[in-house]
């Protein structure tokens, strides 16, 4: 743990796969064939455990040490906050895939600003360092490379993204988007298991403090972790969604997950190919009493549209 305080803004790392169609065992088990120790040594190089793991026809969900690992036939995600090198797990990832017949066809990063920037260790020195190193590790069919510092007004949320892909790494589904939500000074935490009553949870207490939980609901995974101590506490919620579903419940989903955590400041970044889903987002915490400070978008090869809104509370400009 760095000695200055625990740094909650996670790191996020997805990695996509595309293998031989015609292998059903590639498009029904694929990654998940990997064993629970290859898992273990790509995580003991980020320096972070498995503390409880939970899965379902679709996917494995993992609550780390230091965040999530969600492992889907051909995709894999990880989130690790504190002093990890989530990087290093690149290598290592593309070479197990490979064993079992995989080839990456997709790779996006994303991290908010480090509360403790000093504290990090190599690669994340700095997002140009970062950047390297990614590009680094990653094979050349990945040819369609950006990377982004998405600003906000306050220069401490800003947001890093770098995505690349091959030219048939149409990874994305039709409709599908990731919603990532960044909350700090929080100023209560009651009500987690009210955000989705559908989904599994598969959660962990930290001792003296801290909270992961992972939830399950079909297909679709949504994550969140607190770091509660005074001075620089901070609470993540992730989900991915799509706009097939009632849009109604986009909204009302987020209300509930930063309700539970009454932030004075909210950061949200949505990855999706529409346009309809960030437009919910402020529609969903206005109510709350928290005002839209800045509004970024971007558009990523592939990956689509990044778009990265930050709202504080009204009572605090
Ligand atoms: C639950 S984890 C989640 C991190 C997540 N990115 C966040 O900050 O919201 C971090 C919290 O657990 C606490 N914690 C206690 N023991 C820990 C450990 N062995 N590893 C990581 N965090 C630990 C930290 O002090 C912090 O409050």
């Amino acid at each position: 743990m760095a000695v200055s305080g625990f740094e909650g803004f996670e790191k996020r790392l997805e990695l996509h796969f595309f293998g031989d169609d015609n292998d059903p065992t590639v498009t029904t088990m694929g990654l998940r064939l990997l064993d629970f120790e290859s898992l273990e040594n790509v995580l003991r190089v980020v320096q972070c455990t498995v503390v409880s793991a939970v899965g379902n026809h679709f996917f494995d969900a993992y609550v780390l040490s230091e965040s999530s690992l969600f492992v889907y036939p051909t995709k894999i995600i990880i989130k690790t906050c504190g002093t990890t090198q989530l990087l290093k797990s690149i290598r290592p990832l593309i070479h197990l895939a490979k064993n079992l017949g995989l080839t990456i066809c997709g790779c996006r990063y994303t991290r908010g600003t480090f509360i403790f920037p000093k504290s990090q260790p190599f690669p994340h020195i700095n997002f140009k360092q970062e950047v390297i190193y990614i590009e680094e590790n990653l094979p050349n069919n990945l040819c369609f490379r950006k990377a982004s510092v998405m600003p906000s007004k306050n220069p401490s949320y800003s947001w890093h993204v770098f995505s690349s892909a091959s030219d048939n790494g149409a990874h994305f589904s039709d409709g599908e988007f990731t919603v990532e939500v960044c909350m700090t000074e929080l100023d209560r935490l009651t009500g987690i298991g009210n955000i989705n009553p559908r989904a599994l949870i598969c959660d962990f207490v930290f001792d003296p403090c801290g909270y992961s939980m992972n939830g399950v609901d079909g297909d679709r995974y949504s994550t969140i972790h607190v770091t509660p101590e005074d001075g620089f506490s901070y609470a993540s919620f992730e989900y991915v969604g799509s706009v097939y579903d009632d849009q109604d419940d986009i909204v009302e989903t987020l209300k509930k997950a930063v309700q539970v955590f009454k932030p004075a400041t909210v950061s949200v970044s949505t990855t999706s190919h529409r346009r309809e889903v960030w437009t919910r987002v402020a529609h969903a915490m206005e109510p709350l009493g928290l005002k839209c400070r800045s509004f970024a978008m971007d558009e990523f090869p592939t990956a689509g549209t990044v778009v990265f809104q930050t709202f504080t509370a009204a009572r605090r400009k």
